[in-house]
Protein backbone atom coordinates (compact mmCIF):
# COMPACT_ATOMS: atom_id res chain seq x y z
CA UNK A 1 0.00 0.00 0.00
CA UNK A 2 3.21 2.50 1.31
CA UNK A 3 4.75 2.11 -2.35
CA UNK A 4 1.58 2.09 -4.49
CA UNK A 5 1.03 5.93 -2.41
CA UNK A 6 4.52 6.96 -3.27
CA UNK A 7 4.55 5.62 -7.14
CA UNK A 8 1.22 7.38 -7.61
CA UNK A 9 3.07 10.39 -5.75
CA UNK A 10 5.82 10.19 -7.66
CA UNK A 11 3.60 9.93 -10.65
CA UNK A 12 1.84 12.76 -9.84
CA UNK A 13 4.55 15.18 -9.17
CA UNK A 14 6.50 14.01 -12.33
CA UNK A 15 2.89 15.25 -14.41
CA UNK A 16 2.46 18.40 -12.74
CA UNK A 17 6.21 19.23 -13.14
CA UNK A 18 6.23 18.16 -16.72
CA UNK A 19 2.94 20.13 -16.98
CA UNK A 20 4.36 23.10 -15.36
CA UNK A 21 7.65 23.08 -17.67
CA UNK A 22 5.75 22.63 -21.00
CA UNK A 23 4.00 25.31 -19.98
CA UNK A 24 6.81 27.57 -18.91
CA UNK A 25 8.30 26.53 -22.14
CA UNK A 26 5.51 27.63 -24.32
CA UNK A 27 4.90 31.09 -23.15
CA UNK A 28 9.02 31.35 -23.25
CA UNK A 29 9.31 30.36 -26.96
CA UNK A 30 6.08 32.46 -27.89
CA UNK A 31 7.49 35.75 -26.06
CA UNK A 32 10.97 34.88 -28.16
CA UNK A 33 9.20 34.76 -31.32
CA UNK A 34 7.09 37.81 -30.69
CA UNK A 35 10.53 39.82 -30.04
CA UNK A 36 11.97 38.52 -33.18
CA UNK A 37 9.26 38.57 -35.40
CA UNK A 38 7.38 42.48 -33.96
CA UNK A 39 6.34 44.75 -36.64
CA UNK A 40 8.33 42.45 -39.44
CA UNK A 41 7.27 40.60 -42.37
CA UNK A 42 9.14 37.33 -41.29
CA UNK A 43 9.24 34.80 -44.24
CA UNK A 44 6.03 32.01 -44.26
CA UNK A 45 6.49 29.12 -41.37
CA UNK A 46 4.90 25.43 -41.84
CA UNK A 47 2.66 24.50 -39.33
CA UNK A 48 4.78 24.26 -36.11
CA UNK A 49 3.99 22.14 -32.55
CA UNK A 50 3.96 23.82 -28.92
CA UNK A 51 7.31 23.92 -27.45
CA UNK A 52 9.44 21.44 -30.18
CA UNK A 53 8.42 24.08 -32.97
CA UNK A 54 9.47 22.94 -36.16
CA UNK A 55 11.64 20.09 -34.78
CA UNK A 56 9.20 17.34 -36.41
CA UNK A 57 10.36 18.09 -39.94
CA UNK A 58 14.02 17.01 -39.17
CA UNK A 59 15.01 13.50 -39.98
CA UNK A 60 18.38 11.61 -39.28
CA UNK A 61 19.84 12.56 -42.30
CA UNK A 62 19.22 16.54 -41.91
CA UNK A 63 19.67 18.03 -45.23
CA UNK A 64 17.18 15.74 -46.33
CA UNK A 65 14.25 17.07 -43.98
CA UNK A 66 14.99 20.45 -44.60
CA UNK A 67 14.79 19.50 -48.61
CA UNK A 68 11.63 17.60 -48.34
CA UNK A 69 9.83 20.99 -45.87
CA UNK A 70 10.88 23.42 -48.43
CA UNK A 71 9.61 21.44 -51.19
CA UNK A 72 6.45 21.36 -49.63
CA UNK A 73 6.60 24.71 -48.39
CA UNK A 74 8.64 26.68 -50.10
CA UNK A 75 12.47 27.75 -51.20
CA UNK A 76 12.08 30.65 -47.94
CA UNK A 77 10.92 29.53 -44.69
CA UNK A 78 11.38 31.08 -41.23
CA UNK A 79 11.77 27.71 -38.91
CA UNK A 80 11.99 26.84 -35.09
CA UNK A 81 13.99 24.34 -33.70
CA UNK A 82 12.98 24.32 -30.13
CA UNK A 83 14.36 27.75 -29.13
CA UNK A 84 16.41 28.42 -32.49
CA UNK A 85 14.86 30.77 -34.94
CA UNK A 86 16.00 30.60 -38.06
CA UNK A 87 15.22 30.43 -42.38
CA UNK A 88 16.03 27.83 -44.39
CA UNK A 89 17.19 28.94 -47.49
CA UNK A 90 16.67 26.14 -50.55
CA UNK A 91 16.96 28.32 -53.99
CA UNK A 92 18.85 29.70 -56.64
CA UNK A 93 17.65 32.86 -57.10
CA UNK A 94 17.56 33.32 -53.05
CA UNK A 95 21.28 32.36 -52.97
CA UNK A 96 21.98 34.42 -55.38
CA UNK A 97 20.88 37.33 -53.09
CA UNK A 98 22.62 36.30 -50.02
CA UNK A 99 26.00 35.35 -51.88
CA UNK A 100 25.82 38.29 -53.97
CA UNK A 101 23.59 40.88 -53.69
CA UNK A 102 23.80 41.19 -49.31
CA UNK A 103 27.15 39.36 -49.60
CA UNK A 104 28.61 41.50 -46.78
CA UNK A 105 25.98 41.58 -44.78
CA UNK A 106 25.71 38.06 -44.59
CA UNK A 107 29.52 37.72 -44.10
CA UNK A 108 29.03 36.21 -40.28
CA UNK A 109 28.69 32.65 -38.92
CA UNK A 110 26.83 31.54 -35.71
CA UNK A 111 28.63 32.29 -32.36
CA UNK A 112 29.31 28.83 -31.14
CA UNK A 113 27.47 28.40 -27.94
CA UNK A 114 30.39 26.49 -26.69
CA UNK A 115 32.88 29.56 -26.78
CA UNK A 116 36.42 28.66 -25.90
CA UNK A 117 36.26 25.18 -27.04
CA UNK A 118 39.42 24.47 -29.24
CA UNK A 119 36.77 22.57 -31.15
CA UNK A 120 34.16 24.75 -32.26
CA UNK A 121 34.60 27.47 -30.43
CA UNK A 122 33.93 30.40 -32.27
CA UNK A 123 36.49 32.97 -29.67
CA UNK A 124 39.02 30.93 -31.05
CA UNK A 125 38.24 29.54 -34.69
CA UNK A 126 38.69 30.94 -37.92
CA UNK A 127 35.49 29.10 -39.71
CA UNK A 128 33.89 30.55 -36.78
CA UNK A 129 34.95 34.14 -36.72
CA UNK A 130 33.02 37.23 -37.27
CA UNK A 131 33.90 38.71 -40.41
CA UNK A 132 36.54 41.60 -39.22
CA UNK A 133 40.65 41.89 -38.86
CA UNK A 134 41.16 38.51 -37.68
CA UNK A 135 39.00 36.67 -40.30
CA UNK A 136 40.49 38.99 -42.96
CA UNK A 137 44.28 38.50 -41.95
CA UNK A 138 44.12 34.60 -41.54
CA UNK A 139 42.37 34.46 -44.99
CA UNK A 140 44.71 36.29 -46.51
CA UNK A 141 47.70 34.53 -45.48
CA UNK A 142 45.92 31.07 -46.03
CA UNK A 143 45.38 32.19 -49.47
CA UNK A 144 48.80 33.36 -50.43
CA UNK A 145 50.55 30.91 -48.54
CA UNK A 146 49.06 27.94 -49.21
CA UNK A 147 45.45 27.45 -50.77
CA UNK A 148 45.55 30.21 -53.90
CA UNK A 149 45.98 28.70 -57.04
CA UNK A 150 49.74 29.36 -57.32
CA UNK A 151 50.38 27.76 -54.11
CA UNK A 152 48.45 24.71 -55.48
CA UNK A 153 50.58 24.35 -58.97
CA UNK A 154 53.71 24.91 -56.86
CA UNK A 155 52.67 22.02 -53.99
CA UNK A 156 52.01 19.11 -56.77
CA UNK A 157 54.80 17.48 -55.81
CA UNK A 158 53.59 16.72 -52.39
CA UNK A 159 50.25 15.17 -53.58
CA UNK A 160 51.90 13.25 -56.36
CA UNK A 161 54.14 11.48 -53.39
CA UNK A 162 51.09 10.90 -51.69
CA UNK A 163 48.73 9.47 -54.62
CA UNK A 164 51.65 7.28 -55.25
CA UNK A 165 51.70 5.65 -52.24
CA UNK A 166 47.80 5.30 -52.13
CA UNK A 167 47.93 3.40 -56.10
CA UNK A 168 50.50 1.22 -54.61
CA UNK A 169 48.45 0.39 -51.82
CA UNK A 170 45.79 -0.54 -54.17
CA UNK A 171 47.67 -2.26 -56.51
CA UNK A 172 49.47 -4.26 -53.48
CA UNK A 173 45.63 -5.49 -52.80
CA UNK A 174 44.78 -6.22 -56.62
CA UNK A 175 47.78 -8.46 -56.73
CA UNK A 176 46.55 -10.15 -53.70
CA UNK A 177 43.23 -10.13 -54.64
CA UNK A 178 42.20 -8.45 -51.65
CA UNK A 179 38.62 -6.26 -51.45
CA UNK A 180 39.88 -2.50 -50.65
CA UNK A 181 38.10 -0.28 -47.95
CA UNK A 182 38.34 2.68 -50.53
CA UNK A 183 36.16 4.95 -48.37
CA UNK A 184 39.28 4.06 -45.52
CA UNK A 185 41.93 4.47 -48.01
CA UNK A 186 40.85 7.57 -49.69
CA UNK A 187 40.53 9.47 -46.51
CA UNK A 188 44.34 8.53 -45.47
CA UNK A 189 45.38 10.07 -49.00
CA UNK A 190 42.99 13.50 -47.88
CA UNK A 191 44.02 13.53 -44.87
CA UNK A 192 48.34 13.09 -45.55
CA UNK A 193 47.87 15.02 -48.88
CA UNK A 194 46.40 18.09 -46.70
CA UNK A 195 48.18 17.78 -43.65
CA UNK A 196 51.95 17.22 -45.61
CA UNK A 197 50.31 20.92 -47.14
CA UNK A 198 49.71 22.61 -44.22
CA UNK A 199 52.18 21.43 -41.60
CA UNK A 200 54.40 19.13 -43.34
CA UNK A 201 53.59 16.43 -41.14
CA UNK A 202 51.27 12.64 -42.44
CA UNK A 203 48.98 12.64 -39.83
CA UNK A 204 48.50 9.02 -40.75
CA UNK A 205 51.23 6.95 -41.84
CA UNK A 206 50.84 3.78 -40.28
CA UNK A 207 48.06 1.68 -40.29
CA UNK A 208 47.15 2.05 -36.77
CA UNK A 209 48.11 6.20 -36.60
CA UNK A 210 45.75 6.13 -40.11
CA UNK A 211 42.68 4.36 -37.89
CA UNK A 212 43.34 6.83 -34.80
CA UNK A 213 43.13 9.47 -37.36
CA UNK A 214 40.12 8.77 -39.13
CA UNK A 215 38.53 7.86 -35.85
CA UNK A 216 38.78 10.60 -34.39
CA UNK A 217 37.63 12.69 -37.56
CA UNK A 218 34.24 10.52 -37.31
CA UNK A 219 34.18 11.06 -33.49
CA UNK A 220 34.61 15.38 -34.55
CA UNK A 221 31.49 14.99 -37.01
CA UNK A 222 29.22 13.14 -34.39
CA UNK A 223 30.43 15.80 -31.62
CA UNK A 224 29.35 18.66 -34.37
CA UNK A 225 26.12 17.22 -34.42
CA UNK A 226 25.29 16.21 -31.19
CA UNK A 227 26.30 20.58 -30.54
CA UNK A 228 24.30 21.80 -32.88
CA UNK A 229 21.28 19.68 -31.22
CA UNK A 230 22.23 20.87 -27.52
CA UNK A 231 22.35 24.36 -29.12
CA UNK A 232 18.56 24.14 -29.45
CA UNK A 233 17.76 24.05 -25.96
CA UNK A 234 19.13 27.79 -26.11
CA UNK A 235 19.68 28.25 -21.79
CA UNK A 236 19.69 24.67 -21.43
CA UNK A 237 22.25 23.77 -23.14
CA UNK A 238 24.95 22.89 -20.87
CA UNK A 239 22.65 20.56 -19.55
CA UNK A 240 21.95 18.83 -22.29
CA UNK A 241 25.64 18.55 -23.39
CA UNK A 242 26.34 16.65 -20.34
CA UNK A 243 25.20 13.59 -21.75
CA UNK A 244 28.81 13.68 -23.83
CA UNK A 245 30.55 15.67 -21.56
CA UNK A 246 33.53 12.86 -21.96
CA UNK A 247 33.25 13.27 -25.67
CA UNK A 248 33.24 17.58 -25.21
CA UNK A 249 36.46 17.20 -23.24
CA UNK A 250 38.48 14.27 -24.45
CA UNK A 251 38.39 15.26 -28.89
CA UNK A 252 39.79 18.73 -28.50
CA UNK A 253 42.47 16.94 -25.65
CA UNK A 254 43.37 14.61 -28.74
CA UNK A 255 43.72 17.87 -31.44
CA UNK A 256 45.29 20.12 -28.75
CA UNK A 257 48.19 17.04 -28.26
CA UNK A 258 48.72 16.75 -31.86
CA UNK A 259 48.83 19.92 -32.90
CA UNK A 260 50.99 20.87 -30.00
CA UNK A 261 53.76 18.03 -31.01
CA UNK A 262 53.75 19.74 -34.40
CA UNK A 263 53.87 23.52 -33.13
CA UNK A 264 56.81 22.20 -31.03
CA UNK A 265 58.58 20.41 -33.76
CA UNK A 266 58.19 23.08 -35.84
CA UNK A 267 59.65 25.45 -33.34
CA UNK A 268 62.53 23.56 -32.32
CA UNK A 269 63.30 22.98 -36.19
CA UNK A 270 63.23 26.86 -36.55
CA UNK A 271 65.67 27.02 -33.15
CA UNK A 272 67.86 25.18 -35.10
CA UNK A 273 68.29 26.76 -38.54
CA UNK A 274 67.57 30.36 -36.83
CA UNK A 275 64.40 30.48 -38.60
CA UNK A 276 65.70 30.69 -42.32
CA UNK A 277 64.60 27.54 -43.14
CA UNK A 278 63.59 27.84 -47.50
CA UNK A 279 60.63 25.50 -47.50
CA UNK A 280 58.58 26.83 -45.00
CA UNK A 281 55.18 25.84 -44.68
CA UNK A 282 51.96 27.37 -43.42
CA UNK A 283 52.72 26.55 -39.40
CA UNK A 284 56.39 28.17 -39.68
CA UNK A 285 54.94 31.61 -40.78
CA UNK A 286 52.15 31.92 -38.57
CA UNK A 287 54.57 30.77 -35.75
CA UNK A 288 56.43 33.78 -37.25
CA UNK A 289 53.23 35.42 -36.56
CA UNK A 290 52.55 34.47 -33.27
CA UNK A 291 56.53 35.65 -32.02
CA UNK A 292 56.92 39.11 -33.86
CA UNK A 293 55.64 41.79 -31.28
CA UNK A 294 54.93 43.98 -33.98
CA UNK A 295 52.62 41.95 -36.22
CA UNK A 296 49.53 44.09 -37.27
CA UNK A 297 47.62 41.33 -35.71
CA UNK A 298 48.49 39.21 -32.87
CA UNK A 299 47.26 35.79 -32.95
CA UNK A 300 47.20 33.39 -30.07
CA UNK A 301 48.75 29.77 -29.84
CA UNK A 302 45.24 28.21 -29.18
CA UNK A 303 44.10 30.20 -32.32
CA UNK A 304 47.21 28.68 -34.46
CA UNK A 305 45.54 25.09 -33.09
CA UNK A 306 42.34 25.75 -34.10
CA UNK A 307 43.25 27.15 -37.51
CA UNK A 308 45.03 23.81 -38.09
CA UNK A 309 42.37 22.12 -37.03
CA UNK A 310 39.76 24.00 -39.26
CA UNK A 311 41.24 23.24 -42.16
CA UNK A 312 42.38 19.54 -41.05
CA UNK A 313 38.83 18.72 -40.35
CA UNK A 314 37.34 20.86 -42.89
CA UNK A 315 39.31 19.67 -46.16
CA UNK A 316 39.73 15.88 -44.93
CA UNK A 317 36.84 14.26 -44.66
CA UNK A 318 34.43 16.35 -46.95
CA UNK A 319 37.43 15.73 -49.95
CA UNK A 320 37.37 12.04 -49.05
CA UNK A 321 33.51 11.85 -49.48
CA UNK A 322 33.99 13.85 -52.93
CA UNK A 323 35.90 11.09 -54.19
CA UNK A 324 34.30 8.22 -52.89
CA UNK A 325 30.66 9.30 -53.57
CA UNK A 326 32.29 9.98 -57.59
CA UNK A 327 33.81 6.59 -57.83
CA UNK A 328 30.46 5.09 -56.07
CA UNK A 329 28.73 6.60 -59.13
CA UNK A 330 31.58 5.50 -61.91
CA UNK A 331 31.14 2.41 -60.85
CA UNK A 332 26.86 2.26 -61.20
CA UNK A 333 27.12 3.97 -64.66
CA UNK A 334 29.94 1.72 -66.28
CA UNK A 335 29.23 3.78 -69.75
CA UNK A 336 29.92 6.91 -68.13
CA UNK A 337 33.11 4.92 -66.80
CA UNK A 338 34.52 4.25 -69.54
CA UNK A 339 33.91 7.27 -71.13
CA UNK A 340 35.94 8.90 -68.73
CA UNK A 341 38.92 6.15 -69.41
CA UNK A 342 38.51 6.81 -72.79
CA UNK A 343 39.13 10.33 -72.75
CA UNK A 344 42.26 9.87 -70.59
CA UNK A 345 43.50 7.47 -73.04
CA UNK A 346 43.25 9.60 -75.56
CA UNK A 347 44.86 12.64 -74.00
CA UNK A 348 47.84 10.75 -71.89
CA UNK A 349 47.80 7.35 -73.12
CA UNK A 350 48.51 3.94 -71.02
CA UNK A 351 52.00 4.36 -70.70
CA UNK A 352 52.40 7.28 -67.92
CA UNK A 353 50.18 8.05 -65.12
CA UNK A 354 47.48 10.91 -65.56
CA UNK A 355 48.47 14.24 -63.77
CA UNK A 356 47.22 17.37 -62.58
CA UNK A 357 48.93 18.91 -65.24
CA UNK A 358 46.52 17.05 -67.58
CA UNK A 359 43.11 17.66 -66.11
CA UNK A 360 42.71 21.21 -68.01
CA UNK A 361 42.50 18.80 -71.25
CA UNK A 362 40.39 16.67 -69.34
CA UNK A 363 36.49 17.82 -69.96
CA UNK A 364 34.97 14.60 -69.40
CA UNK A 365 36.65 14.14 -65.74
CA UNK A 366 36.03 17.60 -64.88
CA UNK A 367 32.03 17.33 -65.65
CA UNK A 368 31.83 14.55 -63.71
CA UNK A 369 33.72 15.80 -60.72
CA UNK A 370 31.23 19.06 -60.74
CA UNK A 371 28.21 17.03 -61.04
CA UNK A 372 29.20 14.74 -58.27
CA UNK A 373 29.32 17.75 -56.21
CA UNK A 374 25.98 19.25 -57.23
CA UNK A 375 24.45 16.00 -56.66
CA UNK A 376 26.36 14.88 -53.63
CA UNK A 377 27.69 18.22 -52.16
CA UNK A 378 29.81 16.70 -49.00
CA UNK A 379 28.53 20.57 -46.52
CA UNK A 380 24.56 20.39 -48.03
CA UNK A 381 23.93 22.64 -45.11
CA UNK A 382 26.25 25.74 -43.43
CA UNK A 383 24.88 28.99 -41.86
CA UNK A 384 25.59 32.77 -42.06
CA UNK A 385 24.02 35.50 -39.61
CA UNK A 386 22.69 38.61 -41.05
CA UNK A 387 24.81 41.55 -39.76
CA UNK A 388 22.49 43.92 -40.47
CA UNK A 389 18.40 44.42 -41.26
CA UNK A 390 17.95 44.15 -44.75
CA UNK A 391 15.34 42.04 -47.49
CA UNK A 392 15.58 38.97 -48.91
CA UNK A 393 12.76 37.20 -51.77
CA UNK A 394 10.64 40.76 -50.85
CA UNK A 395 10.59 39.68 -46.40
CA UNK A 396 12.53 41.26 -43.92
CA UNK A 397 15.74 39.51 -42.17
CA UNK A 398 16.09 40.83 -38.53
CA UNK A 399 19.75 41.99 -37.85
CA UNK A 400 21.02 38.80 -36.16
CA UNK A 401 18.95 36.38 -37.83
CA UNK A 402 20.53 33.00 -38.55
CA UNK A 403 20.12 31.95 -42.26
CA UNK A 404 20.66 28.37 -43.01
CA UNK A 405 21.78 27.58 -46.95
CA UNK A 406 20.52 24.07 -47.61
CA UNK A 407 22.97 24.21 -51.11
CA UNK A 408 21.51 20.20 -51.83
CA UNK A 409 17.92 21.71 -52.32
CA UNK A 410 19.45 24.78 -54.55
CA UNK A 411 21.61 22.24 -56.65
CA UNK A 412 18.90 19.85 -57.07
CA UNK A 413 15.98 22.72 -58.18
CA UNK A 414 13.72 21.20 -60.51
CA UNK A 415 13.48 25.03 -62.26
CA UNK A 416 17.42 25.16 -62.97
CA UNK A 417 18.24 21.83 -63.24
CA UNK A 418 16.83 19.41 -65.90
CA UNK A 419 16.45 15.76 -64.11
CA UNK A 420 18.01 17.14 -61.19
CA UNK A 421 18.06 13.76 -59.75
CA UNK A 422 19.80 11.81 -61.97
CA UNK A 423 24.04 11.67 -62.47
CA UNK A 424 24.80 13.64 -66.12
CA UNK A 425 28.01 14.56 -66.45
CA UNK A 426 27.41 16.15 -70.06
CA UNK A 427 25.21 18.52 -68.47
CA UNK A 428 28.67 20.42 -67.72
CA UNK A 429 30.09 19.62 -71.06
CA UNK A 430 28.73 22.38 -73.15
CA UNK A 431 31.52 24.75 -75.54
CA UNK A 432 32.64 27.91 -74.37
CA UNK A 433 30.44 29.75 -76.26
CA UNK A 434 27.65 27.70 -74.94
CA UNK A 435 29.03 28.03 -71.28
CA UNK A 436 28.96 31.91 -71.95
CA UNK A 437 25.46 31.93 -72.62
CA UNK A 438 24.22 29.21 -69.88
CA UNK A 439 26.89 30.05 -67.82
CA UNK A 440 26.10 31.38 -64.19
CA UNK A 441 27.28 34.59 -64.82
CA UNK A 442 24.62 35.12 -67.96
CA UNK A 443 22.01 33.56 -66.06
CA UNK A 444 23.10 35.69 -62.87
CA UNK A 445 22.25 33.31 -60.54
CA UNK A 446 24.32 31.17 -57.81
CA UNK A 447 22.80 28.09 -58.49
CA UNK A 448 26.45 25.66 -58.44
CA UNK A 449 26.91 26.08 -55.08
CA UNK A 450 28.85 23.23 -53.51
CA UNK A 451 31.71 25.60 -52.11
CA UNK A 452 29.33 28.35 -50.69
CA UNK A 453 29.49 31.39 -52.30
CA UNK A 454 30.72 35.53 -51.88
CA UNK A 455 33.84 36.16 -49.52
CA UNK A 456 33.02 33.19 -46.44
CA UNK A 457 32.70 31.02 -49.95
CA UNK A 458 35.41 28.09 -48.88
CA UNK A 459 39.18 28.84 -49.22
CA UNK A 460 39.94 24.79 -49.98
CA UNK A 461 38.19 24.74 -53.49
CA UNK A 462 42.02 24.85 -55.11
CA UNK A 463 43.37 22.60 -53.27
CA UNK A 464 40.19 19.51 -53.23
CA UNK A 465 39.49 19.69 -56.94
CA UNK A 466 43.21 19.12 -57.40
CA UNK A 467 43.16 16.01 -54.80
CA UNK A 468 39.86 14.75 -56.61
CA UNK A 469 40.64 14.97 -60.01
CA UNK A 470 44.03 13.62 -59.87
CA UNK A 471 43.10 10.66 -57.82
CA UNK A 472 39.73 9.59 -59.64
CA UNK A 473 41.63 9.85 -62.60
CA UNK A 474 44.09 7.49 -61.53
CA UNK A 475 41.80 5.02 -59.81
CA UNK A 476 39.73 5.03 -63.15
CA UNK A 477 42.87 4.95 -65.60
CA UNK A 478 44.75 2.36 -63.47
CA UNK A 479 41.98 -0.06 -62.40
CA UNK A 480 39.08 -1.92 -63.32
CA UNK A 481 36.64 -1.87 -60.17
CA UNK A 482 33.87 -4.00 -58.42
CA UNK A 483 32.11 -3.67 -55.45
CA UNK A 484 32.29 -6.36 -52.50
CA UNK A 485 28.51 -7.23 -53.47
CA UNK A 486 26.24 -9.50 -54.82
CA UNK A 487 24.63 -6.41 -57.31
CA UNK A 488 27.82 -5.19 -58.02
CA UNK A 489 26.10 -1.28 -57.31
CA UNK A 490 27.94 0.84 -54.90
CA UNK A 491 25.64 1.52 -52.16
CA UNK A 492 24.84 5.52 -52.68
CA UNK A 493 22.82 5.87 -49.10
CA UNK A 494 23.83 9.29 -47.29
CA UNK A 495 24.84 8.60 -43.48
CA UNK A 496 22.63 10.36 -41.20
CA UNK A 497 24.23 13.74 -39.66
CA UNK A 498 24.59 17.38 -41.02
CA UNK A 499 27.25 16.65 -43.14
CA UNK A 500 26.43 13.83 -46.84
CA UNK A 501 28.75 11.04 -46.20
CA UNK A 502 28.18 7.72 -47.51
CA UNK A 503 26.39 5.34 -44.82
CA UNK A 504 28.24 2.12 -45.39
CA UNK A 505 32.10 1.98 -46.34
CA UNK A 506 32.90 1.65 -50.07
CA UNK A 507 34.46 -2.23 -50.35
CA UNK A 508 36.14 -2.86 -53.22
CA UNK A 509 37.89 -5.29 -55.35
CA UNK A 510 40.35 -3.73 -57.84
CA UNK A 511 42.46 -5.51 -61.06
CA UNK A 512 45.41 -3.41 -62.43
CA UNK A 513 44.72 -2.18 -65.97
CA UNK A 514 47.66 -0.85 -66.04
CA UNK A 515 50.17 0.42 -63.32
CA UNK A 516 52.57 2.99 -65.22
CA UNK A 517 54.00 4.36 -61.82
CA UNK A 518 57.23 3.79 -59.85
CA UNK A 519 56.65 0.94 -56.96
CA UNK A 520 56.90 0.68 -53.84
CA UNK A 521 57.41 -1.32 -50.69
CA UNK A 522 58.55 -4.33 -53.20
CA UNK A 523 55.74 -3.78 -55.63
CA UNK A 524 56.44 -4.10 -59.49
CA UNK A 525 54.95 -2.24 -62.07
CA UNK A 526 52.87 -4.14 -64.56
C1 LIG B 1 35.01 18.79 -51.45
C2 LIG B 1 35.63 19.49 -50.53
C3 LIG B 1 35.06 20.66 -49.79
C4 LIG B 1 33.77 21.15 -49.74
C5 LIG B 1 32.54 20.60 -50.45
C6 LIG B 1 33.78 22.31 -48.89
C7 LIG B 1 32.66 23.09 -48.64
C8 LIG B 1 32.67 24.22 -47.85
C9 LIG B 1 31.52 25.07 -47.64
C10 LIG B 1 30.14 24.87 -48.25
C11 LIG B 1 31.90 26.07 -46.80
C12 LIG B 1 31.03 27.23 -46.32
C13 LIG B 1 31.13 28.32 -47.37
C14 LIG B 1 30.21 29.51 -47.19
O1 LIG B 1 29.85 29.87 -46.07
O2 LIG B 1 29.86 30.12 -48.21
C15 LIG B 1 33.31 25.86 -46.49
C16 LIG B 1 34.06 26.68 -45.68
C17 LIG B 1 35.37 26.42 -45.35
N1 LIG B 1 36.17 25.43 -45.87
FE1 LIG B 1 35.65 24.03 -47.21
N2 LIG B 1 35.06 22.51 -48.42
C18 LIG B 1 35.88 21.54 -48.96
C19 LIG B 1 37.23 21.41 -48.78
C20 LIG B 1 38.00 22.23 -47.99
C21 LIG B 1 39.45 22.16 -47.87
C22 LIG B 1 40.35 21.19 -48.64
C23 LIG B 1 39.81 23.09 -46.95
C24 LIG B 1 41.18 23.45 -46.45
C25 LIG B 1 42.23 22.66 -46.37
C26 LIG B 1 38.60 23.76 -46.51
C27 LIG B 1 38.54 24.77 -45.56
C28 LIG B 1 37.42 25.53 -45.29
C29 LIG B 1 37.42 26.65 -44.36
C30 LIG B 1 38.61 27.12 -43.51
C31 LIG B 1 36.15 27.22 -44.41
C32 LIG B 1 35.64 28.43 -43.64
C33 LIG B 1 35.79 29.67 -44.51
C34 LIG B 1 35.29 30.92 -43.85
O3 LIG B 1 34.47 30.88 -42.95
O4 LIG B 1 35.73 31.99 -44.28
N3 LIG B 1 37.52 23.22 -47.17
N4 LIG B 1 33.74 24.73 -47.14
Amino acid sequence: MMTNITCFQYTFTFLVLWFVSVLFLHVLFKRQARQVSHGLHLPPSPPALPVIGHLHYITSVVFEGFHNVSVKYGPLLYLRLVTYPFVLVSSAPLATEIFRTHDLNFSDRIKSPFEDSLLFGSSVSFFNAPYGEYWKFMKKISMTELLGSAQIKRSRNVRREELLRFLNKILEKAQTNEVVDLSAQVLILSNNSTCRMIMSARCSGEDNEAERCRQLIFESFELATKLAFASLFGPFRKLFALAFQKQLEEIPRKYDELFEKVLQEHEDRAKMDGGEREEKDLMDILLKVYHDTNAEVKITRAQIKTFFLDLFIGGTRTTADGILFLMGELINHPEKFKKLRDEIDSVVGKNRLVEESDVPNLPYLQAAVKETMRLHPPVPLFDRVCRETCKVGGYDMPKGMTVVMNVYSVMRDPKVWEDPNEFKPERFLVSDKEQDKQGEAARGLCDFVPFGGGRRQCPGTNLSMSITHASVAAMVQCFDWKVANSANKANLEPRSGLTLSLAKPLLCQPMVRVAPFPAQNGNSST
